[in-house]
């Protein structure tokens, strides 16, 4: 997979290259570039931004910049289609399963805005190219576009093959295939300031303890998100294999 980032904060891409996206980078797994969108401009202060039409507070970000950079960067390769994917708070919620399709894509091309946002004509003209997804990665507001990058990016690429050393791990997890959280995580010491481990964890008997860890999630679950409780499957709830 390649994916592309363009920004007006370069370093703030800088933990992509640690831990796991750095190691899928190193192994080539991932093709990363970050690019200065202040590298497309043309005047000497370098702008990338300007007053709203309508009024209002704040700039705007620069559709004849943007539209350069994406230029450049989507048209450098046409044997692969690149997907834009604009991190914006009016953007479709993303979530797990979103991070299984974008992990489909050959190729992504990250647009991060600052100040108000970017021209909604860049995004316009660039759905009559590639395609285009803008994103948000929850109900808060971000001064820009880099964390929420860096944050679809993580989850992104961690599912491509190879990356994590163990796939199983890709299973039991929160928002993973069962739509359930994750239940809680014990390691040695088996007693720690006069808290146990519980006593299935450490009884061996695997049956029980899968038990144990099902209840567990389905218990977080309903405590702290039943919104994931009313999309479950009514026959997976009792969590009893079944001939189907
Ligand atoms: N994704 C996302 C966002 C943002 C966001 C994204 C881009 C810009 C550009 C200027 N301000 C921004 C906020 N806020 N909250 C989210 N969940």
């Amino acid at each position: 997979m390649r994916i592309d980032v363009v920004t007006i904060f370069p370093d703030y891409l800088a933990p992509l290259d640690l831990s796991l996206v750095g190691k899928a980078r190193d192994s080539g797994l991932l093709d990363l570039r970050v690019h200065d969108l202040r590298d497309w401009t043309t005047d000497r202060h370098r702008t990338v931004d300007d007053t709203p039409y309508g009024g209002g507070a704040g700039m705007v970000m620069k559709p004849d910049v943007w539209g350069a950079a994406l230029d450049d960067i989507t048209g450098s390769e046409v044997e692969r289609p690149a997907h834009l994917v604009v991190p914006s708070p009016a953007g479709h919620l993303f979530d797990q399963r979103m991070a299984a399709r974008l992990a489909d894509d050959p190729w992504l091309v990250f647009a991060c805005g600052r100040y108000e946002g970017i021209d909604a004509r860049v995004m316009a003209d660039a759905r009559r190219r590639v395609r285009v997804s803008e994103v948000s990665i929850g109900d808060y507001v971000l001064g820009g576009g880099e964390a929420a990058a860096l944050v679809i990016i993580e989850a992104v690429t961690r599912l491509l093959p190879g990356v994590v050393g163990n796939p199983d791990s890709l299973v039991e997890e929160s928002h993973g295939t069962d739509g359930l959280l994750e239940y809680p995580v014990y390691t040695k010491p088996p007693s720690w300031r006069g808290l146990d481990v519980p006593e299935v964890l450490l009884s061996g008997h695997h049956a029980r303890v899968a038990r144990w860890r099902r209840d567990q999630a389905l218990r977080l679950t309903a405590e702290r998100r039943p919104d994931l409780v009313a999309r479950l499957d009514p026959d997976a709830l009792d969590g009893r294999d079944r001939e189907v």
